[in-house]
């Protein structure tokens, strides 16, 4: 229910008037819950009845209206008695209307002062009910100012301790307290009339930023000094700068440096004022190698620091270049040692598994068989030296099935082997009907290695004519058939293989100098058995291994001294000789292991080559009947033929071409007695 009211006291509703007012309303109203929802409505304002201050503070003035409002019906004669009141119009003095004005200004101050501060300000009377709310508390504990008047203190904030300093009459001065996430330093005290508890206030001070700010700072502290500790750990020397260059922080490091230059602590004494300005112009990163004091040099880096488009000053760096320079001698070390490493292992492990079966552990065979290794993964021609039984053909086939073509043919051509009016054909084919005999198309066997590879063995051997033909099949890739047509294109792979020294042979104009070059892309050279013996004990192994499942027998060592009589001959025939000897030893052999006497002569007695060579140049005088040089010539070979195990060791001792020795062996009808001597010992 609303009743309109106005007010015609000189002073409107002033103080005195508004307690009359409530006093009043409290005797009339008994019941206090319906006091409580009795409001003053004037203009857009609502305020509580019996709140005096908030009342007063509505500053209604002589003549205004306002609005009186009850949630339940009231009594008529309560109505009229409060009519009543309001139209007294009752005589004041003027010195009572005098006081009147300083209470209501002075209330009013006091009001809008509480009201204005930051702290919240709770007063509760001596029932503990909230009889005053300031804005800032009302916020604090998120609600209206006129929803907590006359609520119990304890009921709407949390942890009240107002009704216990009520108790105590003590007061509590900046008590931590939690209302709603907020921190607050709260001071609460009674209040006393005539040495009674009337009520009290509580005071909030909200420190929840404060306590923020102090959070952040410690952090920013801690940060500091881990800072500090990282820029002092560090070996590069670091220091800041100001706008002008000169250092405002700088590490023990940098301080060291600074110590040396007489005092001189900026920037631009580093790096000159050009640099200096130049860098603060473009705001740009600077980084020189810079020799200070004419002493040690350093790697500088000058970095601007630039805050809202405005250069600030400089963060420094300085590291020293002999330091540097120390650590990449250090890592180029470390690369040559690992690549050592790295090829060692290749050598142990990296081979493909086609050059498993090429045994030794020697470094020179290694060495060679890492280059084979390698270029088998290319196209790239090959030319194998070494001399004879040494193992070309065995790289030769290696690399072939280490390569990409190992599902293709390998063709080997023994050059020396094929008479040399065959060579041509066999090599490149001849159509039917190109000669006399030709029955049918014969393919060479460059046309039968197509995608694979050829093995030129012996190549030294050919003619030179036949040279210049195998130099254009290289050069063109392709072959002509004799008596053919039209060329045929091809995808050979050459390796090449000789006993011989090519470039010597060339000097002396046997062999072409093009076709040399041509096969002389990557040369492998196979170094003979004598130089590589500590390989002998692997390949003796290897070869009892192999014999005794050839032969079906069950050989299983060697007697004491065996090895080391093998290791201390020169084997001229190398790995085929050693292969060769093993073998019969094993058809001599009765028991289970090898033995010393069953070695040939010339290889347990190291006399044995010394004595024979003196005799037998004894016996090369031929009485008194001089015989035809043929004749001399075939006793010479048939005594060589005997002496050496071999037409290359033949050839080499009678100065003479393996070719040459071949043919001569052949003319004679000797081939049965190469080698004679060394198997019947
Ligand atoms: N390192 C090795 N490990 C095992 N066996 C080998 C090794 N080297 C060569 N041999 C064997 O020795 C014999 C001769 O080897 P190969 O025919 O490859 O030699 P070569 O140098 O081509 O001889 P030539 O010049 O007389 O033709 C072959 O039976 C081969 O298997």
């Amino acid at each position: 229910m609303f009743i309109k009211l106005r007010v015609y006291k000189k002073n409107g509703l002033h103080v005195r008037m508004a307690a009359a007012f409530i006093s009043m309303l409290q005797k009339l109203i008994q019941n206090k819950e319906k006091l409580k929802r009795a409001y003053v409505l004037y203009h857009d304002k609502k305020v509580q009845v019996n709140n005096l201050l908030s009342l007063v503070s509505l500053k209604i003035g002589q003549g205004e209206e306002f609005i009186l409002c009850f949630e339940e019906e009231v009594d008529e004669e309560i109505v009229n008695q409060i009519k009543n009141f309001f139209e007294q119009t009752d005589q004041e003095d003027s010195q009572q209307t005098e006081a009147d004005r300083l209470l209501m200004e002075n209330s009013i101050t006091l009001h809008e002062a509480v009201s204005a501060l930051p702290n919240g300000i709770v007063v509760v009377n001596s029932d503990n009910m909230i009889t005053y709310v300031n804005a800032a508390a009302a916020k604090l504990l998120e609600k209206d100012p006129h929803e907590l008047i006359n609520q119990r203190a304890d009921e709407v904030i949390p942890h009240s301790r107002l009704h216990k300093v009520m108790k105590t009459g003590k007061m509590e001065v900046a008590k931590k307290q939690k209302i709603n996430h907020h921190t607050l330093l709260t001071t609460r005290s009674p209040i006393t009339l005539n040495g009674k508890t009337i009520g009290a206030v509580a005071i909030f001070q909200d420190i929840s930023s404060i306590e923020k700010i102090s959070k952040e700072l410690n952090e920013v502290k801690e940060m500091q000094q881990r800072l500090h500790l990282v820029l002092k750990s560090v070996s590069d020397l670091i220091g800041l700068t100001d706008k002008d260059g000169n250092f405002i922080y700088w590490n023990d490091e940098m301080d060291v440096l600074l110590s040396k230059l007489n005092g001189e602590k900026n920037i631009q004494s580093f790096i000159g004022k050009n640099v200096w300005k130049n860098m603060k112009d473009v705001q740009k990163q600077f980084m020189k190698v810079i020799q200070v004091n004419n002493q040690s040099s350093y790697i500088t880096k000058v970095n601007p620091i630039i805050v809202d488009n405005e250069f600030r000053g400089t963060v420094t760096t300085m590291t020293r270049f002999d330091d540097i320079k120390q650590l990449l001698d250090k890592i180029d070390l470390m690369e040559q040692r690992t690549k050592y490493l790295e090829q060692e292992l290749s050598k142990h492990q990296g081979f493909d598994m086609a050059f498993h079966k090429i045994i030794g552990n020697s470094e020179t065979l290694k060495d060679s068989l890492t280059i084979a290794a390698k270029v088998a993964k290319t196209n790239s021609t090959v030319i194998i030296t070494g001399e004879s039984g040494t193992g070309k053909e065995l790289v030769a086939r290696a690399i072939h099935e280490a390569s990409e073509r190992k599902n293709n043919p390998f063709i080997r051509v023994n050059c020396a082997a094929i008479p040399p009016q065959l060579i041509e054909s066999e090599l490149f084919g001849y159509e039917k009907g190109a000669f006399t005999g030709a029955y049918k198309t014969h393919r060479g066997k460059f046309e039968l290695a197509n995608k694979g590879t050829i093995f030129l063995d012996e190549i030294g051997d050919l003619s030179l004519d036949l040279q210049a033909k195998i130099l254009r099949v290289l050069q063109e890739k392709e072959v002509e058939r004799i008596g053919g047509f039209a060329p045929i294109q091809l995808d050979v792979r050459v390796i090449a293989a000789t006993n011989r020294d090519l470039k010597k042979m060339v000097d002396e104009g046997s062999f072409r100098e093009d076709l040399y070059y041509r096969l002389n892309v990557v040369p492998i050279h196979l170094p003979p058995l004598r130089a590589r013996k500590e390989d002998i004990p692997l390949l003796v192994e290897a070869f009892r291994k192999q014999l005794n499942d050839k032969l079906g027998k069950n050989i299983k060592g060697y007697e004491k001294g065996f090895i080391e009589a093998l290791c201390s001959y020169h084997w001229p025939g190398n790995i085929r000789e050693l292969q060769n000897v093993i073998e019969r030893l094993f058809n001599l052999a009765d028991g289970d292991i090898l033995l010393c006497k069953d070695l040939p002569h010339y290889i347990s007695d190291p006399q044995f080559f010394e004595n024979n060579e003196a005799k037998q140049k004894q016996n090369l005088t031929f009485g008194s009947k001089v015989l035809t040089l043929k004749e001399y010539e075939k006793q010479i070979f048939s005594f060589a033929c005997q002496h050496y195990p071999s037409y290359n060791q033949l050839a080499k001792a009678l100065g003479i071409t393996h070719k040459t020795a071949a043919k001569k062996v052949r003319e004679y009808g000797l081939e049965h007695l190469v080698g004679k001597k060394y198997q019947g010992s």
